[in-house]
């Protein structure tokens, strides 16, 4: 497969590129599939794609009858999992997570046949929809005529052999980044799936990657009793923590420790940080499987259906707007003004606006508005006022960025630190109705860390309780640098390496940003 593609980069020109802007539906679409469209200096039409390698990038020649076969080998050598056969010879031994309790006798002769376990070369795929043109809403095409590739992904679940002696494992469970509803779940269904294994000796790391190398903070032995009860408040308990991750220090404290398992729950960052450790650990040849569970309120994880917290989030989310309708439907001329939480993407605010039903405006740091001017937002608002009395205006904490000054801070992870755009629209709109003498009351509500520090909702319980004990599963299966999570409504194993590529952003050519327009009835703000 190597020596058939190419592995140059070179023949990306601007150019090309302003082809991709005329098709912006491809554009945003190559972000997403990783797929960076380039110029053949050979072809006169723009008929080649650069695509985006784990280790290199590769082009295709979409002119090449075997293009698609081209771009599968690709696919299939990207998505593999990571395994610790992949450095050991080992040999694996039948699993002790049974099923067959659950099996019921019908008669059938087939029965004997099944074993309800997962096949390693079981799929799930990625992609379901074919779209016949790069025109069509949301559209994500590899080549310029939107052709249908099959891009098949591993599906998770228990092998019916395993790589590891459940009673001689050590395993370990550290949960970073900033909280999230679910942590807790996900804690506990590690460590009931565990014990069903067999395994007796299971460690929380307190206080995220800080846990490996802060002194005074010592491991805590977990058990189905200990965790029991754990997802019924809100928060981890384990303790959280962002920055400080030097990985060569977490590496030898998971040597010293003796860990064979490192289960690691959070968001980008910490999926990076898995990701060195696991490189890390397959340097140094250790036999450790390093297993992740994607938690972000944000939803900002690639190619993945949903983060676990991102339900709960909306559902928090809507009950702000809903106070903020209140009081703008209570007041004369009331302005009800929420900002949401999400680093880089708009997703929490779209969701929570077209769950509520009550947001008149909706900005994203997806889609740049202004807020003076004839098509400004502030005009928009004079307006609603005017036309139905109140209003309600949902703002992303990214949003209007470009608006702002820039604080050039970053917290201890090194993420950029926002400035305050719902501080900023609530000023604004007092000013700007000041000026114009029409009466305005603006009420402004931030819910900030309320719609994280929630229990989990039962769709997001449901969804932790998969990707936990998937997460068991994968580990003992050897696999090693991977996340569980779920991809087109099915439960599957990425590589790390290909969910942090980039942020997830909303995509403004999307059907759902769409109909979140429809919802609110908001008009272009630029
Ligand atoms: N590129 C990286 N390589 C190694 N470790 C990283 C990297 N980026 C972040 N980390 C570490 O991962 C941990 C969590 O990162 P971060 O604070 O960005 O949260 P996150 O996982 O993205 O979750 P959240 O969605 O809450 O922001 C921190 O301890 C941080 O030091
Ligand atoms: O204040 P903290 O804990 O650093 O986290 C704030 C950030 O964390 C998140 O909740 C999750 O990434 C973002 O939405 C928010 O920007
Ligand atoms: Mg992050």
């Amino acid at each position: 497969m190597a020596t058939s593609l190419k592995t140059s980069s070179n023949f990306c020109s601007t150019q090309q590129n302003r082809w991709m802007q005329s098709r912006d539906l491809i554009l945003h679409s190559s972000s997403h599939s990783n797929v960076k469209q380039c110029k053949s200096k050979k072809i006169k039409r723009p008929a080649s794609l650069c695509v985006k390698a784990t280790s290199s990038k590769v082009e295709l020649d979409f002119n090449d009858p075997s293009w698609k076969q081209k771009f599968q080998e690709d696919w299939e050598k990207r998505f593999n999992l990571p395994s610790i056969t992949d450095i050991y010879d080992l040999k694996p031994r039948p699993t002790t997570f049974s099923l067959k309790k659950n099996r019921t006798r019908t008669g059938d002769e087939n029965v004997d046949m099944w074993n309800g376990y997962v096949n390693n070369d079981d799929r799930a795929l990625l992609k379901v929809i074919k779209y016949s043109s790069p025109t069509s809403a949301g559209a994500e095409c590899i080549d310029p005529d939107c052709s249908w590739v099959e891009q098949w992904v591993h599906r998770a679940g228990p092998r019916k052999e395993i790589y590891y002696e459940p009673e001689e494992v050590k395993a370990a469970i550290v949960t970073c980044g900033g909280l999230c509803p679910g942590l807790n779940d996900v804690i506990r269904q590690i460590v009931f799936t565990l014990e069903t294994y067999g395994v007796k000796n299971i460690v929380g790391i307190p206080f995220g990657y800080r846990g490996f190398f802060e002194k005074g903070l010592k491991e805590m032995p977990l058990s189905r009793r200990l965790v029991e009860n754990i997802n019924l408040n809100g928060g981890s308990f384990l303790g959280v923590s962002r920055g400080g991750a030097k990985t060569s220090e977490i590496v030898d404290n998971i040597q010293a420790r003796r860990i064979d398992m490192l289960f690691v729950l959070g968001g980008n960052g910490t999926h990076a940080g898995a990701n060195a450790i696991h490189e890390e650990c397959r340097k140094r040849k250790l036999k450790v499987s390093v297993v992740a569970v994607p938690k972000t309120i944000d939803n900002d994880i690639l190619l993945m259906d949903k983060t676990f917290g991102f339900d709960t989030a909306v559902e928090e989310a809507q009950r702000a707007i809903n106070s903020a309708y209140i009081e703008a439907r209570s007041a004369y001329h009331g302005i009800g003004l929420v900002k949401l939480m999400g680093r880089s993407s708009g997703f929490i605010a779209m969701h929570a606006s077209l769950s509520s039903g009550q947001v008149d405006v909706c900005l994203i740091p997806e889609v740049p508005f202004t807020l003076d001017g004839e098509l400004g937002v502030l005009g928009h608002l004079e307006h609603l006022l005017k036309t139905k009395g109140f209003c309600v205006v949902c703002v992303a904490e990214a949003a209007g960025q470009d608006l702002l000054q820039k604080s050039g801070a970053t917290d201890a992870s090194g993420n950029v630190i926002l400035s305050d755009i719902g501080v900023h629209m609530q000023q604004k709109i007092k000013t700007h109705f000041k000026d114009i003498g029409v009466p305005a009351d603006v009420k402004y509500i931030d819910p900030t860390y309320m719609v994280r520090a929630c229990r989990a909702n039962a769709s997001d319980a449901i969804l932790c309780t998969v990707l936990g004990q998937n997460a068991v599963h994968g580990a003992f299966a050897g696999f090693s640098g991977i996340t569980s999570c779920i991809c087109n409504t099915h439960y599957v194993y990425l590589p790390i390496t290909e969910v942090i590529k980039a942020p997830k952003r909303v995509n403004p050519n999307s059907r759902m940003w769409h109909r979140c327009l429809t919802s609110t009835g908001q008009p272009d703000f630029h």
